[in-house]
C-alpha cells in the first residue's frame, strides 16, 4: 500500500461511475415513502406555480376589458391561496427533507465508521488521521445538501419545465418554438464547462483533505512544535496548504459561477426572441395578455433550467466527495476472518513461531525466519537493539498484520484460520502508546473488560500500583482525562493500560514496555504483584530496563529480525552474546 503524507495529493483508484450513484440510491431507497411524498408535494407546488400567469392572461385579457369585477376578485382569491399552498409546500418540504437528509448521513457515517473499525494497522500506518477524518465529517456533511433539498427539487424541476412547455405550446405554439432555440445553445456551452468543473472539484477535495491532514497532525505535534519553537516554519506550511486549498476553490467556484451568467444570458437571450418574433413576425395574433403571460412562462421555462444548473453545480462537488467516501467505505481489510475460519477454543496459551517472515513493506524484510516456543504460563523476554523487530514479533501474535511466510500457532491453531474475535478476545495487550480515551479513569481501565464491576477494577488497579495515585485525585477513578491523558504522568498512563491490559483476564498477556517510565520502586511493588498475577499466562515482555526480565522463563535475543540468542538470563550471560553484552553495558551505566 502506497505511503500518504499530508502535502500529497491522494489519487483515485476509481473514478466516478453509475455505479456509485446507485451505492447513493441505496442509502435513500430505505426512505422513499418521505422522498416521494415530498417530489409529490414539489410537483402540486410547480402546477400552482403555473397558474399564476395564466390567471393573469385571463385577467388581462377578458376581466379587466369587460370590468368583470367577480371573475377578477375570483382570480385574485385563487392567486393569493395558490401563494399560501405554496408556502404550505415548503415549509413542509423542508422540514421533511431536513430529516431525510441527516438520517441518510448518519446511515452512511455508520458505514464508514463500521469499516474503519475492521481496516487493519497498514491501512493507519499508511496515511494520515486527518485525511480519513475529513472523509468521515467533511465530505459526508457535503453530502446535506443534495440529499435534503437536491433530488426533490430535481423531479420538481424537471416535472415543471415539462409542464410549462406545455402550457407554452398550448398559449402559442409559434413562441413555444421560438423559445427553444436557447436549449441546444445552452448545451453548446454547458459540455465543455463540464469536464472542467468535474477535475475542479477533485482537486477541491483533495486540497481540502490536505489542509486537513497538516491541522491534525499540528494539534497532534503541538508539544514538539512548541519546544523545538518551530511555530513559524509550521505557519508557513499551514499558509501553503491553506492558499493550495483556497486556490482550488477559487477554481472551482469560477466555473461554478460561469453556469448561472450562461444560462442567465441564453434566458434573457430566449425572452428577447420572444419579444421579437411577437412584434415583428407573429404581431396579428397576439394579445398583451398573452405576450405578458408567454413571458412570465418564458421566465417560469428557464427558472429550473438555472436550478438544474446550479444542481450540477452540488451534484458535480457531491459526486467528487462521494468517490472517496465509496473509496473508504470499500476498503478492504487486509487482515480479516479467512473464509470458513473458526472460533478458537479456550486456549492455555501454547505459543509458536515456525519461520515466520514478514515485511511491512513489499521491499524490506523485517522478521527473517523466527521461529520459537512458548509453553503455556511460561514468561517470555523480548530484547534486543532499537528497530530489532521485537514490537513487530508481538504485534503478530494478536496478527495485526498477516505475515509473508511461515505459521503462528497457538495451542496447535494456525491464527490465520481463526477468528480475529475469538484470538484477540483472549490477550490482553498494553501497547507502547498506553492511549487514553476520554472519560474517566474507571472507564479507561474497564475498556479491557466491558463487563467487569467497579470492583474488578479496583481490584486490578491495586495489583498494577495504580490504586493510589488514582485515589489522591480528588475524584478518585471518576477522574476525568482526555484523549492524551493530560492530567496524567507517562508512568501513570501506563499503569492504567496495564491494569486494562490485566483486566482483560487473559491466557496471553502482551506488555510491550509496560513499566519504562515507571519509577523503580513502584516497579518493585508491581513486580511483586505481577509474579503472583503471570502464574497460569502466557507472557511477552519487552522491556530495555534488563533488570525487569532476569527472572524470565525464557529470553529472547532478536537483532536485525534474526534470533540469535534464546535461554534463561543466567544462560544468556554465560554464553557472553549480544544480551550479555547489553545487560553489562547496562549494569556498568548504573554502577557508573
Ligand atoms: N508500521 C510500520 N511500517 C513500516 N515499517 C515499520 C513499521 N513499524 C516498524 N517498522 C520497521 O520495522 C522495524 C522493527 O520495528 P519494531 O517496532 O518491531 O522494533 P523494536 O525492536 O520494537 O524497536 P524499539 O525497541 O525501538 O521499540 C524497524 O526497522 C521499523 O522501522
Amino acid at each position: 500500500m502506497a505511503r500518504n503524507t499530508f502535502d500529497q495529493d491522494e489519487t483515485l483508484e476509481q473514478g466516478f461511475s453509475m455505479y456509485h450513484v446507485k451505492r447513493l440510491y441505496d442509502y435513500m431507497r430505505p426512505y422513499n415513502k418521505p422522498i416521494f411524498f415530498c417530489m409529490f408535494l414539489m410537483v402540486i407546488s410547480s402546477i400552482l406555480g403555473l397558474l399564476g400567469p395564466y390567471i393573469i392572461k385571463v385577467a388581462l385579457d377578458d376581466y379587466i376589458p369587460n370590468k368583470n369585477i367577480a371573475g377578477l376578485t375570483g382570480a385574485t382569491v385563487l392567486f393569493i391561496l395558490s401563494l399560501i399552498g405554496i408556502s404550505w409546500i415548503m415549509q413542509n418540504r423542508i422540514k421533511t427533507m431536513g430529516r431525510v437528509g441527516q438520517d441518510i448521513l448518519i446511515d452512511m457515517r455508520h458505514d464508514l465508521f463500521v469499516n474503519l473499525q475492521r481496516l487493519p494497522f497498514t491501512y493507519y500506518d499508511t496515511r494520515p488521521h486527518g485525511k480519513i477524518l475529513v472523509r468521515v465529517v467533511n465530505y459526508i456533511n457535503s453530502l446535506s445538501d443534495l440529499l435534503s433539498n437536491g433530488f426533490v427539487n430535481l423531479v420538481a424541476d424537471i416535472f415543471s419545465i415539462i409542464l410549462t412547455m406545455v402550457f407554452m405550446f398550448v398559449l402559442d405554439a409559434r413562441l413555444a418554438w421560438v423559445s427553444l432555440i436557447g436549449v441546444p445553445i445552452l448545451m453548446a456551452f454547458m459540455y465543455p464547462l463540464k469536464a472542467l468543473q468535474r477535475k475542479a472539484h477533485q482537486k477541491l477535495s483533495t486540497k481540502q483533505s490536505n489542509m486537513n491532514a497538516y491541522v491534525s497532525e499540528s494539534i497532534n505535534g503541538m508539544r514538539v512544535t512548541q519546544a523545538f519553537a518551530h511555530e513559524e516554519e509550521s505557519m508557513r506550511v499551514n499558509e501553503h496548504v491553506c492558499e493550495e486549498y483556497s486556490n482550488a476553490w477559487l477554481g472551482a467556484v469560477k466555473l461554478n459561477f460561469l453556469v448561472w451568467p450562461i444560462m442567465d444570458n441564453v434566458a434573457t437571450l430566449t425572452v428577447a426572441l420572444v419579444y421579437g418574433s411577437a412584434v415583428f413576425i407573429f404581431v396579428d395574433n397576439i394579445t398583451v395578455g398573452l405576450l405578458v403571460a408567454f413571458v412570465a412562462y418564458v421566465w417560469r421555462f428557464w427558472g429550473p433550467i438555472t436550478n438544474l444548473g446550479n444542481f450540477y453545480n452540488t451534484i458535480i462537488n457531491a459526486m467528487a466527495n462521494l468517490e472517496r467516501i465509496f473509496e473508504l467505505m470499500d476498503e478492504e481489510p487486509t487482515v480479516q476472518d479467512a473464509p470458513g475460519a473458526t472460533e478458537l477454543p479456550q486456549i492455555n496459551g501454547l505459543v509458536e513461531f515456525e519461520d515466520v517472515k514478514f515485511a511491512y513493506e513489499d521491499d524490506e524484510m523485517i522478521l527473517k525466519g523466527v521461529s520459537f516456543t512458548a509453553k503455556p504460563g511460561e514468561r517470555v523476554a523480548i530484547v534486543g537493539p532499537t528497530g530489532s523487530g521485537k514490537t513487530t514479533i508481538i504485534n503478530l501474535i494478536s496478527r495485526f498484520y498477516n505475515i509473508n511466510d511461515g505459521r503462528i500457532l497457538i495451542d496447535g491453531h494456525d491464527i490465520s484460520q481463526v477468528t480475529l474475535k475469538s484470538l484477540r478476545g483472549q490477550m490482553g495487550i498494553m501497547m507502547q502508546d498506553s492511549f487514553i480515551f476520554s472519560g474517566t479513569i474507571m472507564d479507561n481501565i474497564r475498556y479491557g473488560n466491558l463487563d467487569a464491576t467497579d470492583e474488578e477494577v479496583i481490584a486490578a488497579a491495586k495489583v498494577v500500583k495504580a490504586h493510589d495515585f488514582i485515589m489522591s485525585f480528588e475524584q478518585g477513578y471518576e477522574t476525568v482525562v482526555n484523549e492524551r491523558g493530560d492530567r496524567l504522568s507517562v508512568g501513570q498512563r501506563q499503569l492504567i493500560s496495564f491494569a486494562r491490559a490485566l483486566l482483560a483476564n487473559p491466557k496471553i498477556l502482551i506488555l510491550d514496555e509496560a513499566t519504562s517510565s515507571i519509577d523503580s520502586q513502584t516497579e518493585v511493588l508491581l513486580q511483586q504483584g505481577l509474579d503472583e498475577l503471570l502464574k497460569g499466562r502466557t507472557s511477552f515482555v519487552i522491556a530495555h530496563r534488563l533488570s525487569t526480565i532476569k527472572n524470565s522463563d525464557k529470553i529472547i535475543y532478536i537483532q536485525d529480525g534474526k534470533i540469535l540468542e534464546m535461554g534463561t538470563h543466567d544462560e544468556l550471560i554465560a554464553e557472553g552474546g549480544g544480551y550479555c553484552h547489553l545487560y553489562t553495558t547496562q549494569y556498568e551505566l548504573l554502577k557508573a
